[in-house]
This record gives C-alpha cells, sequence and structure tokens, in this order.
C-alpha cells in the first residue's frame, strides 16, 4: 500500500491505539495521532493493559520515562499484542544509557515487536555496534546505523526504522529511504515518540513495512510543510499539527521515497 493509501486508510478507520508512552510525550503524541487522523488513548496499569491492548488496532511502547510497575504493564501489554495479534511498536528510548534501561530494552525485544523506530545511537546500540548518544538525542548518522538495522530486522523478524535528517526503513530484505521534514524536529521534545505512536496508527490499518514508511513519509511532508511557515520551535509545533491534519490523501509526495 503507497502513503497516499495508507493516509486514505488511516482517515477511513481512525484505528484505536494503545499508547504507552513517557510523561514527556503523553500530549503531543496523542495530539499527533488524532491531528493525523487516529484515535489515541493512553493506558498503563498493570491491572488493566492486558484487557485493553487485545481491542486496539496497535499498541505502541516507549521507555522514555521508565519505572518498575511500568515496566511490569510493559511486558503483560507486549505479551497481550502477540497472544491476540495485534502489531505493536517498541521505541527503546536512550536504552544505553542505564543497565536498568538497557536491560528493559532487552526484554521487550524479546516479545518480538512488530516494528523497531528509534534514533541512529539507540538502533546502533541494540545492535551492539556502540552508539554515542545523549540521553534521548543521537549523537550518530543515520548512515552509520544502517547496518545494525539490517541485523536487527533480520535478528528478531521485524521492521526496524532509524530516523533522522533522511530516515532509513528495513524489513532484513527490502529498505526504504524517505527524505524530508526539517531541522527544527529534533528541537521538539518527543517528536521521535509522537512518531512512534502514529507508526502504530498506520500499523493497524496496513502491513508493517508500508505503515512505517507512510508514517515517515506523513511526518517528512507535515515538517516540510510547517518548516516553511514556523519562525522556531514553538510556532513550528503549532504548524506542523496544524500539516498533519490538513494533508489529505494524495498530498503526501511519494517521490520522497526512495525503495532498494
Ligand atoms: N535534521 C533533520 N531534518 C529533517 N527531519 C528531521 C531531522 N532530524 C530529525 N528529523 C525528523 O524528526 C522526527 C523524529 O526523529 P528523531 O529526532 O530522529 O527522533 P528522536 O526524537 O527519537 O531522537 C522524524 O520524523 C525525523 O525524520
Ligand atoms: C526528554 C525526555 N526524557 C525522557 S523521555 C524524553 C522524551 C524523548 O523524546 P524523543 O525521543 O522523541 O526526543
Ligand atoms: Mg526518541
Amino acid at each position: 500500500m503507497t502513503p497516499n493509501a495508507a493516509l486514505d486508510a488511516l482517515r477511513t478507520q481512525a484505528p484505536l491505539v494503545h499508547c504507552m508512552t513517557n510523561y514527556v510525550a503523553m500530549n503531543i503524541a496523542a495530539n499527533v495521532m488524532l491531528a493525523a487522523g487516529a484515535s489515541p488513548a493512553m493506558i498503563h496499569a498493570e491491572e488493566e493493559v492486558a484487557d485493553f491492548t487485545p481491542i486496539c488496532g496497535a499498541l505502541t511502547i516507549n521507555i522514555g520515562t521508565l519505572s518498575p510497575p511500568w515496566l511490569t504493564a510493559m511486558l503483560k501489554a507486549a505479551g497481550s499484542a502477540n497472544t491476540a495479534s495485534v502489531p505493536w511498536v517498541l521505541d527503546p528510548v536512550a536504552h544505553f544509557a542505564t543497565p536498568y534501561r538497557g536491560d528493559a530494552a532487552r526484554q521487550l525485544l524479546g516479545f518480538k515487536p512488530t516494528i523497531l523506530r528509534g534514533n541512529a545511537s539507540e538502533i546502533m546500540a541494540l545492535s551492539g555496534a556502540g552508539g554515542a548518544g545523549k540521553g534521548a538525542d543521537s549523537g550518530d548518522e543515520v548512515a552509520a546505523a544502517k547496518d545494525s538495522a539490517i541485523t536487527l530486522a533480520t535478528t528478531h523478524g521485524c521492521v526496524v526504522a532509524i530516523t533522522g535528517p533522511v530516515d532509513f526503513v528495513t524489513d532484513g530484505t527490502r529498505q526504504a529511504e524517505i527524505t524530508g521534514g526539517d531541522a527544527m524536529m529534533p528541537k521538539i521534545t518527543a517528536l521521535g515518540c509522537a512518531l512512534t505512536a502514529l507508526t502504530g496508527a498506520y500499523a493497524a490499518v496496513t502491513p508493517p513495512l508500508e505503515a512505517t514508511v507512510a508514517a515517515l513519509t506523513h511526518f517528512a511532508e507535515a515538517g516540510e510543510q510547517a518548516g516553511k511557515v514556523a519562525s522556531g520551535p514553538g510556532s513550528f509545533s503549532l504548524h506542523f499539527l496544524d500539516h498533519l491534519h490538513l494533508i489529505q490523501p494524495g498530498d503526501l509526495d511519494e517521490g520522497r521515497v526512495t525503495w532498494s
């Protein structure tokens, strides 16, 4: 399914998406999903996640502000997604920063995410190839992480996306690069986390590789449009949300995507 067809499916189906994200991302991720056309629900309690995941079109898990009760709930939700065949997306925010966080990311990876989305440092570190991230921010180039993405995709049987100035996506066999966006995007906190949540929404309506490319293309288009009118991170945020919403099926420039 092409990015425009995927956007059409997203708008038609408006899937319910179970988002387990961090305190920083909670609001912007929900707003990004609503603007794009999905229906987010931020639900974290250990007591209810296993009942909620199966009624959703997708689950997204982000370890940004992790704590033991959240990790317990995340592991339960991932298990529930597997049992119910619900696609799920993992965002291993800054997993290299502490042993606790790294162990959590590896435990979650054991539940076979459908899609793994991170910045270059996160993807490199997850494959054991080093990586020089500074907390949630990447310190590595996307190009340096491509081999790691292919290795992770092959080893774990998932789609892997590395984001940055030019995004890279692979399922271990096919690869796509997506251009666009704006240099202001990493200046807005939790925009990557919001992208992970939106990737889940697309995974609810189309297969994982196409879903990931569609989410990245939607972000690239809205980011580029917002960058033309924004004067700083504050106005960029509001224009970005507006453009996520204003973009219609047919408006996504599919020339941004190069397959190999
Ligand atoms: N320099 C850049 N130019 C254009 N788009 C960018 C740039 N850096 C990041 N992006 C975009 O910002 C979004 C979030 O990616 P990124 O900043 O890598 O994630 P994270 O916040 O998890 O580190 C993605 O859509 C990515 O394409
Ligand atoms: C600043 C911060 N601290 C813990 S999670 C988080 C948000 C990270 O968001 P992103 O990965 O999208 O930059
Ligand atoms: Mg991130």
